[in-house]
């Protein structure tokens, strides 16, 4: 064998040569169709993914089968609040994802972008929401504003709220009836709870509640409702709507109401129900004890249930949808507990923020010493100036508020994936508002931000911030109660600020004032504030 090779090798040499060739070229071949075949299978692949991106579903992380991925929502073992947790699965899966909550689907958008998409551009097709049971059965069955679908009823009664209900106009001919209610609760507070320490969210509930009843329908003094088990009836209504429902997450089951959530909230309903309409039957009976009333001034002091009840004469045709009664007081209910929670926990967190915070405390102080002076009251006309106090609320809403809750009426797409009808879409404003991107130093307090004159002012109308700021939404569902917010927040806030020095019970320092938050339906503060108020201002109308 070895002969053969030595003898056969010097007259084989060429032959060699081109055998070694034929091999060096078919290897050469094979890798060039290789990369070929690769090559074109990644381009077809990505034809094809652009095609059919919008008919694939977001990403997002994989849950168990039937709960889907509540375990891990629930039981993470750091007890994170979801609107952080929404935040992180934001950062592993980019800013939109889906979850599987039960069987429901749900899409989290955490961009301006695709907030834009979700609340203006493709508005008609996330116009719905799909709200907790206890809501529904609160407000008549889904009857309210934020529960009914964009219809030609929404919209006309929509236009009614806005145009005259919760108008700039309609706010300044009520301010008497919730001045009164503020200032009552100021000299309370000098009487009895002065220099001892005060639970500040259980303070603004109760200011804020009755200031809204007042406004809405004459208030303690002048209707002849139990405020106190309104606002308490309006408290556990609120507290069963935050509750995590069964019902809820699998419809399926709803009519066993496993933990009897419906069954209460059809009670706390039936009850508020019986207030709103004695209150309503006696206006129609002309007994309502106030209604109007001039002030010595000569301007007209007019509650917003009269408001409503005279445009519903005025449109009394029978195609008015404020021609059902029953309509007509679920619209009172957006007015009266709409929104009162969230306006109590805003002033919360901004009294939170500000006792952490020596130096906004300082300017909002001596702007309203400024403005108001030590010898005043503050007055709603104060409000336009006072631009810092303007700028800590704001703040307080960049840093503390939450997601916006819409449904998909149609399937359709975001982000180039597509949505199925139902989905539930949650835009996390709160991601948003804290993205580095986005906002300098994002998660301190500094409500200078708002002042900066080199940057366009942002208001709370979201397309005018490009969404990167949208506490109210946004687009046609955008919340009514904006004016009412913002005005009685301030209102209350200003007050309280201007009234008392406000101090952290002894031993303890502003920075070390817990700030950890829980997502109920709105963000929460997971440890209630308690501070010692110090009346400040010394002449008699408080102390009367
Ligand atoms: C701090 C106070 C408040 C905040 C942060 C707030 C925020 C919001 C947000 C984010 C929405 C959803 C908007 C969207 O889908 O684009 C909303 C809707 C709504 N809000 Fe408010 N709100 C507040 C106070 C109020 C008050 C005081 C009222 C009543 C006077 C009110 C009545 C409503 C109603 C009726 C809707 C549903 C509107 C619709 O679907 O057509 N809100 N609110």
């Amino acid at each position: 064998m070895a002969d053969a090779f030595l003898i056969s090798s010097p007259v084989n040499r060429d032959d060699q040569f081109s055998g070694r060739w034929l091999i060096t070229s078919a290897t050469i071949g094979v890798i060039l169709v290789g990369i070929w075949y690769f090559v074109s299978r990644m381009v077809k692949g990505l034809k094809s993914r652009g095609a059919t991106a919008a008919s694939s579903l977001p990403p997002g992380p994989r849950g168990l089968p039937i709960v889907g991925y509540i375990p891990f929502l629930m039981y993470n073992g750091k007890n994170i609040p979801l609107h952080r947790q929404f935040t992180h699965l934001a950062a592993q899966y980019g800013p939109i994802f889906k979850i599987r909550v039960g069987s429901q689907l749900h899409v989290v958008v955490s961009s301006p972008s695709l907030a834009k998409q979700v609340l203006r551009d493709k508005e008609s097709a996330f116009s719905s929401r799909n709200l907790p049971l206890a809501i529904r059965i609160w407000t008549y069955g889904g009857l309210d504003l934020s529960c009914l679908p964009m219809s030609q009823d929404w919209n006309s009664m929509r236009k009614v709220v806005l145009r005259e209900v919760l108008s700039n106009p309609s706010l300044d001919r009520c301010y008497e009836l919730r001045r009164r209610e503020v200032v009552k609760a100021l000299r309370e507070l000098v009487r009895s709870g002065a220099r001892k320490p005060v639970g500040v969210l259980e303070l603004a509930n109760k200011m804020v509640a009755d200031a809204t009843m007042a406004m809405t329908w004459g208030g303690r003094d002048h209707g002849d409702v139990d405020n106190e088990e309104a606002r308490r009836l309006c408290e556990e209504a609120m507290a069963l709507m935050e509750k995590p429902n069964v019902s809820d997450v699998f419809p399926v089951l709803a009519r066993f109401d496993l933990q009897g959530i419906g069954r209460r909230a059809a009670e706390v309903a039936g009850r508020f129900d019986r207030i709103i309409t004695s209150v309503i039957q006696k206006r129609f009976d002309g007994k309502g004890s106030l209604i109007m009333e001039r002030k010595e001034d000569g301007r007209e002091v007019k509650d917003l249930l009269q408001v409503l009840l005279e445009n519903r004469e005025r449109s009394s045709d029978a195609g008015s949808p404020l021609a059902s009664i029953t309509q007509f007081k679920a619209l009172l209910l957006d007015i009266t507990p709409g929104g009162m929670g969230m306006v109590a926990t805003v002033i919360e967190w901004a009294m939170t923020e500000l006792l952490r915070c020596d130096k906004a405390m300082t300017n909002v102080k001596r702007e309203l010493d400024d403005v108001v002076g030590l010898e005043n009251l503050v007055e709603d006309h104060h409000l336009k100036e006072l631009k810092y106090l303007d700028a800590v609320v704001k703040e307080t809403f960049r840093l503390h508020l939450t997601v916006i809750q819409r449904e998909a009426v149609q399937p359709c797409s975001s982000g180039g994936y597509a949505i199925p009808k139902k989905a539930k879409v949650m835009v996390n404003a709160w991601a948003i508002h804290i993205d580095p991107r986005l906002w300098e130093e994002p998660t301190e307090f500094r409500p200078e931000r708002f002042l900066d004159s080199s940057r366009r002012p942002l208001d709370f109308v979201g397309s005018n911030s490009d969404f990167v700021y949208i506490p109210f939404g946004s687009g046609r569902r955008m919340c009514v109660g904006v004016n009412l917010a913002t005005r009685l927040l301030k209102y209350v806030l200003a007050s309280l600020l201007h009234s008392f020095d406000w101090k952290l019970p002894a031993g303890e320092g502003g920075s070390t004032v817990d700030v950890s938050d829980e997502f109920t339906l709105i963000i929460k503060k997971k440890k209630p504030l308690t501070i010692v108020p110090t009346p400040r201002l010394s002449f008699p109308d408080l102390h009367a």
